[in-house]
């Protein structure tokens, strides 16, 4: 059995590959617990409509989407064809959750991801760039004045995740990819993302003195280490109604790469 690595070395990772790895890898963020403020396959974190039937019911309607995706990215396919596919994906999600957004994010940073590795998986980040990187830039200045995250991104002077796109996602892959290959824990890799990430999700539902608690947060819990701290900041979170999801999608994004064995 050749390992995924040794595929990636030898550039034969497949469409369906990268696909299943994408929908396993937000799986693997859905069930892990417990996460500060987020769906896990038993609590509903800060939300009150959604929880992980809704989350496994969007994950599902995204399978295909992944494999189209890389197969794009595989193809060098222009930007419009992927934010097509995206918007698509989007349309698909919406409906399979009865109009609750679960994964507009992950759709746009593990689509992304997907292109990329269907492109070069050896070095995806620069394929992004090279390839994606003129029109990434484009967007993430006109699209900031119009979404909610990209509004509250721009108020508080934040780095939305189209910016983070722009940029070849500096967080997941100086961070988050780091941090899930050091360990100890996918837990401790989720809160060194939230420690240094511009989660939009944080800054829209807190504001910006939310967003540097939640930070703080993280780094109280890094320096502390045990569950029940978790705990405790999960349950801080929930009475505050402060859900990270930009930090859940940098994390499913860094166990995608390391499925893979990517980086
Ligand atoms: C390009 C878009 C992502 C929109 O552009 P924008 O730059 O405005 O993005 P943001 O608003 O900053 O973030 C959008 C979502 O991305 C996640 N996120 C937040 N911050 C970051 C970050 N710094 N880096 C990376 N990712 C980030 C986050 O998504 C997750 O959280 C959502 C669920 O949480 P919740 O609080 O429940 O959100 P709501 O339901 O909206 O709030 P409530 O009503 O519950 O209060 C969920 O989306 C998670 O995935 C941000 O929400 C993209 O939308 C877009 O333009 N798509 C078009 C297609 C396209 O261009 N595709 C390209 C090829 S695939
Ligand atoms: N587990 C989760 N809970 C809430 N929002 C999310 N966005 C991505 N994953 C999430």
């Amino acid at each position: 059995m050749i390992g995924a690595a040794s595929l990636v070395a030898r550039r034969r990772l497949s469409p369906q590959q990268i696909g299943r790895a994408a929908t396993l890898a937000l799986h693997d963020e859905l069930a892990l617990a417990p996460k500060p403020g987020l769906v896990t396959l038993t609590s509903r974190g800060s939300h009150e409509d959604m929880d992980a039937h809704t989350f496994m019911r969007s994950l599902f309607s995204l399978r295909s989407y992944f494999v189209r995706i890389a197969t794009l990215g595989r193809e060098h396919a222009p930007f419009e064809a992927l934010e097509r596919c995206g918007i698509e994906a989007e349309q698909r999600m919406l409906a399979a959750t009865g109009g609750i957004n679960t994964h507009r994010g992950a759709i746009f940073m593990l689509g992304l991801l997907c292109a990329a590795i269907g492109a070069n998986a050896q070095d995806p980040r620069a394929a992004l760039l090279g390839l994606w990187g003129e029109a990434l830039r484009a967007r993430s200045s006109e699209r900031r004045s119009t979404l909610p995250g990209g509004i509250a991104a721009r108020r508080y002077g934040l780095r939305s995740a189209s910016e983070e796109a722009a940029l070849g996602f500096p967080v997941l892959f100086e961070t988050a990819l780091p941090a899930l290959r050091e360990g100890p824990s996918r837990l401790h890799a989720l809160f060194r993302i939230i420690a240094v990430l511009d989660d939009s999700n944080l800054a829209r539902r807190g504001g910006l003195e939310g967003l540097r608690f939640a930070q703080a947060q993280a780094r109280r819990f890094l320096a502390d280490g045990r569950i029940e701290t978790a705990e405790a900041i999960g349950r801080e979170f929930v009475h505050r109604r402060l859900s990270p999801g930009g930090a859940a999608d940098t994390l499913a994004a860094a166990c995608l790469l390391v499925r893979l064995g990517i980086g």
